[in-house]
């Protein structure tokens, strides 16, 4: 088979293997959450942490990854022994969400809840071992399919590698939901009693004694894919450039920067002269080339010191943008979108951006001259001159790229915030931590005169009976700056209640048929959560009669009470009167679109580049430890997701979002700074150079020996002849 064409073999298979596992985990990460709040019945702190913490764990085992494959393993054998770790991992995860394993008494519950948390514990333990430890692994053994001078070739491989990604990410997110059983791709229903799925959310069903929400497809599903994915990697075994792992580098690189650090303090007076860079203490002992391969991660590593602030913003779309989406309207005409399904924006402009920007802006820039080429050895222009080294330096500035896609991060918080304002408005006046807000609700049968303590004396009217929703009718909140008030209605004879209102919080006063009976209830006191609608209902007096039935559409984040007489009958539906307690959302969920294209933008710009800049600025025996790296900049960027989201509240969401950009800014002007002293070079002929020199050191050497031994020779000869 032509090079080419293995070449192009191999890329696919490797692309495909990327697609399957990236559908495998992203589709096991859309029902985690809701598995651990609905099966296991952890309340949604608990959920929420375990699944941030599990998401940070999957971003740090990488390092694991990549120091078995470049010291012991090779990226082949760890790609698949990792690989099977994860789908042993997700079959016990699956195994986990089977309620049959230990429902004895056939109730619907699982009888020993332990057993299925330690399970499920175990198996993500070993998926976040297998889905981390195998990444940098397959974009490094991506990248080792490529030749020195196929550069450009190799940075297509990493785009379309993201794109896999994505698209993987995208079936799944929309798939895996659908074989857990829910409706609505991404509703969360409120949790039913232990293990009982509403049969109004659930279109899909399994178990053996007794049917419930389909957690195992949902886990299983993914399980068999990454199955699918391993054997036809390994198919393809024979199509790939494997190298070799060259010992435990990884302890060798510890040992000799310890050693540089111990020679470096033990030589500190200065008397001693100086060295160019503090790992040439390392001279005496260590080789050159690995001296100068711990330079070249060193310094990218130091590059990488910034970057986590990239992700702190980009993760708050799963959080902070979906809470954002809650409080808007998802009503697309034809089709509604729910808040936490916005997120699929993000892989859908993956995959439309990553084309676009590979095959027509970058190109673009690069005729318009707008970019600013490598800062280049002299030996390298030399040989571009020559035309040796052409592909490889015709090249755009990957950290230029990287600086503008964090400046794109920060304009899309500055859109959010601009989104939150206008949501802003449209949110109800809520009570502060010092006050109390009521609203009064008549039910008594005719207009009512309501006086509180010293207030004005206010006219509500009785509510006439109709359900249409041209007669809807809102009242507004009273707000009280004290706990303790007195109501009077003006009935004859006058009715004089105390009340007792709760300080923080929304309450209706309820006044039935008889107004003596008159009675406190609490309201919400917040938009209802998820974008759903609170409903609620009032009676006068219950009767049992409360069967009518009717359909009516509400809006997003609404909240109504139905007033229901004590008379009513199913054929009276229209006695039923509806009262808006708020408003539904009324901001479109349209709006968040500008904020999720900048991100996009930034994440393309950012991400996939980081990630070509990291394959070809490692060291051959490195190349998974730097892929390693760049993804720990996610978990660390995770982690501060997670602490400014506990510690750093701000009273306005909008001014959190606006903080957000600015640090971002902050942070990327440094970053820029630093790259622009940062000199690209080429690991390969660096490498190539030193042991050039150590051969060209040995050779030397040889020949003095030689010279010696010759010099010595005719001495020899000099005095046996004088003998
Ligand atoms: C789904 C994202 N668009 C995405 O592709 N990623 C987010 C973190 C890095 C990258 C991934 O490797 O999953």
């Amino acid at each position: 088979m032509p090079a080419e064409d293995l070449r192009d073999k191999n890329m696919e298979e490797t692309k495909r293997k990327k697609k399957k596992k990236r559908f495998s985990y992203y589709g096991m990460r859309a029902v985690l959450v809701l598995y651990f709040r609905y099966f296991l019945l952890w309340d949604s702190d608990l959920s929420t942490s375990i699944y941030h913490a599990f998401v940070a764990l999957c971003y740090l085992t990488p390092i694991l990854g990549a120091i078995i494959a470049d010291s012991w393993l090779g990226k082949f054998k760890t790609i698949i022994y990792l690989s099977i770790v994860y789908a042993v991992g997700q079959v016990i995860m699956a195994v986990s969400t089977i309620h049959d394993i230990t429902d004895t008494d056939r109730d619907g519950s699982p009888d020993n809840l332990t057993l299925h948390i330690a399970l499920s514990m175990l198996g993500l333990f070993l998926i976040a071992l297998g889905t981390g430890g195998i990444k940098p692994c397959v974009a490094a053994f991506g990248g080792d399919q490529f030749q020195e001078h196929q550069s450009r070739q190799l940075n297509t491989f990493f785009s379309v590698f993201y794109l896999c990604i994505n698209a993987g990410s995208l079936l799944s997110t929309l798939i895996t939901p659908v074989l857990r059983g829910a409706r609505s791709l991404s509703t969360l229903p409120e949790p039913p009693p232990p293990h009982r799925a509403p049969e109004t959310f659930s279109t899909q069903q399994c178990g053996i004694h007794t049917q419930q929400q389909c957690y195992p497809l949902a886990f299983g599903v993914p399980a068999a894919l990454m199955v699918v994915s391993l054997v036809v990697f390994i198919a393809g075994s024979g199509m790939y450039v494997k190298t070799d792992p060259e010992g435990n580098i990884m302890w060798s690189v510890c040992k000799c920067i310890g050693f540089a650090i111990k020679n470096r303090f033990r030589h500190r007076s200065k008397l001693y002269p100086k060295r160019e860079h503090w790992m040439d203490w390392a001279d005496e002992k260590y080789d050159k080339l690995l001296i100068a391969q711990i330079k070249m991660v060193l310094k990218v590593l130091f590059l990488y010191i910034p970057l986590p602030m990239f992700w702190t913003l980009f993760d708050q779309k799963g959080s902070r943008w979906t809470l954002q989406a809650t409080t808007m309207s998802g009503d697309f005409g034809g089709f509604i979108l729910q808040p936490d399904q916005m997120q699929t924006v993000n892989p859908i402009l993956i995959l439309t951006l990553v084309p676009i920007m590979d095959r027509l802006v970058f190109p673009l820039i690069q005729k318009c001259g707008l970019n600013f080429r490598y800062r280049m050895t002299r030996l390298k222009e030399t040989m571009l001159r020559k035309q040796i080294l052409e592909p490889l330096i015709v090249r755009e500035h990957p950290l230029k790229r990287m600086t503008v896609g964090m400046l794109f991060a920060a304009a899309a918080f500055v859109c959010a915030a601009v989104v939150q304002v206008e949501i802003d408005k449209t949110l109800p006046d809520f009570p502060s931590s010092s006050q109390s807000q009521l609203k009064v609700v008549n039910m008594y049968g005719g207009s009512l005169g309501v006086r509180f303590s010293s207030g004005e004396p206010l006219t509500i009217h009785s509510y006439e009976a109709s359900l249409s929703c041209s007669s809807q009718s809102s009242v507004d909140y009273l707000t009280f700056d004290q706990q303790e008030i007195t109501v009077s209605l003006t009935t004859d004879p006058v009715i004089t209640n105390p009340l007792r209102l709760i300080r923080g919080s929304r309450q209706t006063l309820v006044i039935p048929a008889e107004p003596e009976r008159m009675y406190l209830e609490e309201d919400i006191n917040s938009k209802p959560k998820e974008g759903k609608n609170a409903v609620r209902r009032a009676f006068t007096l219950s009767n049992g009669h409360q069967s009518c039935e009717f359909s009516r559409k509400f809006g997003f984040g609404s909240s109504y009470t139905f007033l229901v007489p004590a008379d009513v009958f199913s054929s009276e539906c229209e006695s039923v009167k509806e009262v808006e307690d708020m408003e539904p959302n009324s901001v479109h969920m349209a709006l968040q679109i500008p904020q999720y294209f900048l991100m996009t933008s930034g994440e393309v710009l950012f991400s996939v580049t980081g990630l070509q800049f990291s394959y070809s600025q490692a060291p051959k025996n490195m190349k998974s430890v730097l892929q390693a790296g760049w993804l720990c900049t996610n978990a660390v960027g995770n982690i501060i997701v997670l602490i400014v989201a506990e510690l750093g509240k701000l009273p306005k969401q909008w001014a959190e979002y606006v903080l957000f950009a600015s640090l971002l800014v902050a942070v990327s002007i440094i970053f820029s700074i630093m790259a622009y002293f940062y000199t690209y070079i080429d690991p390969a002929e660096i490498e190539a150079q030193i042991l050039k020199e150590q051969h060209l050191d040995t050779e030397d050497e040889k020949k003095e020996k030689k010279k010696e031994e010759t010099l010595e020779m005719q001495d020899k000869e000099v005095k046996q002849t004088k003998i």
